[in-house]
């Protein structure tokens, strides 16, 4: 999706405390039409209370959030119009069945007669329920409550989902068809926000990620741009014609490279640095006579870039 520049959800230097605990410490950023942000960090990291606030479920202590331009604080009807939440936890509804169950938030969000039935169809359709409309909830799998729960944020037609870890507690198969639907949501041009501490889930489906924690923003951008602002450790292959000992040796003088392995004509190393540091090692290793036939590193997932960004600091 391409970014336009009005940004529909907008976190303005949010703080939220909680007695001494700062929950939510000077957040601030921004995710465009189309886009899929998701809001990384571990347990108590600040992402519900950030969504909750978003939600108009909770006041800032300082700052503000806007969707659509429109403040939580001044204009909380015209945010919850525009909003659908996903809780991280789905609510207890005894004897309801899904038609029921979502027939109450149509209502609920003022629809009535040919746009309700058709709000319920379309969501209905698009979560995959038609064939479990009559069921109870109480009888529904966790991955089919997940879809209740979307369809419940998604009934009136919001420009911005807010998803507390949809993921968490799926089995595998449930968590595919999740990814499936945010991407499909994605393209029907919501703006979702999405938070997990799953990493590699988040990789696959989001334009832009932000990691948070105790209660503060570490990196915002893509993955690609996290990795950029840091030093990343990275594993080195190298294929060399010939004379690998002797690489391996001229290596080990130098700062930088390290756990130098070789095997046959391979020689693996470890690196922590600037990506570019490697590609003026490649000339300087020609310039010295070796016949390098190979070269590449092993890039870092989101995974590690999380684990780096968050090295030491977790609660
Ligand atoms: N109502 C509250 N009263 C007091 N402390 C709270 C309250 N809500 C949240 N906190 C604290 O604020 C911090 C952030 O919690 P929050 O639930 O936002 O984190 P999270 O990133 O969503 O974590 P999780 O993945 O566990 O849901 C935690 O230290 C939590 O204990």
């Amino acid at each position: 999706m391409i970014a336009t520049r009005t940004p529909v959800i907008e976190l303005r230097r949010l703080h939220r405390f909680f007695g001494r605990t700062k929950a939510v410490h000077d957040v601030s950023f921004e995710v465009y039409p189309g886009q899929v942000f998701g809001y990384i960090g571990p347990n108590g990291a600040g992402k519900t209370t950030s969504m909750r606030i978003l939600a108009t479920l909770d006041l800032p202590t300082a700052g503000d959030a806007l969707i659509d331009g429109y403040s939580v604080i001044n204009d909380p009807d015209r945010v919850r119009r525009r909003l659908g939440f996903m809780p991280d936890a789905f609510g207890v509804y005894a004897n309801v069945n899904c038609r029921e169950y979502l027939d109450f938030f149509a209502r609920s969000y003022g629809l009535r007669g040919r746009d309700r039935r058709m709000a319920m169809d379309k969501t209905m359709e698009f979560t995959g329920l038609d064939a479990l409309a009559e069921k109870p909830i109480s009888g529904l799998s966790k991955g089919m409550k997940q879809r209740l729960c979307l369809g419940r944020s998604m009934i009136h037609d919001p420009a911005v989902m807010i998803l507390d870890e949809p993921a968490a507690g799926l089995d595998p198969r449930a968590r595919i068809e999740l990814r499936e639907m945010i991407a499909r949501l994605a393209q029907h041009d919501k703006t979702i926000l999405v938070s997990s501490h799953i990493l590699t889930e988040l990789a696959e489906m989001c334009d832009v990620v932000g990691i948070i924690e105790q209660g503060q923003l570490l990196a915002t951008g893509s993955v690609a741009d996290i990795q950029r602002g840091q030093l990343t450790q990275s594993r080195v292959r190298v294929r060399v014609l010939e004379n690998t000992d002797s690489l391996a040796k001229w290596l080990s003088e130098k700062d930088g490279f390290n756990e130098i392995v070789t095997d046959g004509q391979l020689l693996h190393f470890s690196h922590v640095g600037e990506r570019a540091e490697e590609a003026v090692l490649l000339k300087e290793m020609i310039e010295a006579g070796f016949c390098i036939a190979e070269f590449g590193a092993r890039h870092s997932t989101l995974e590690d870039v999380f684990l780096n960004v968050t090295k030491g600091r977790v609660q």
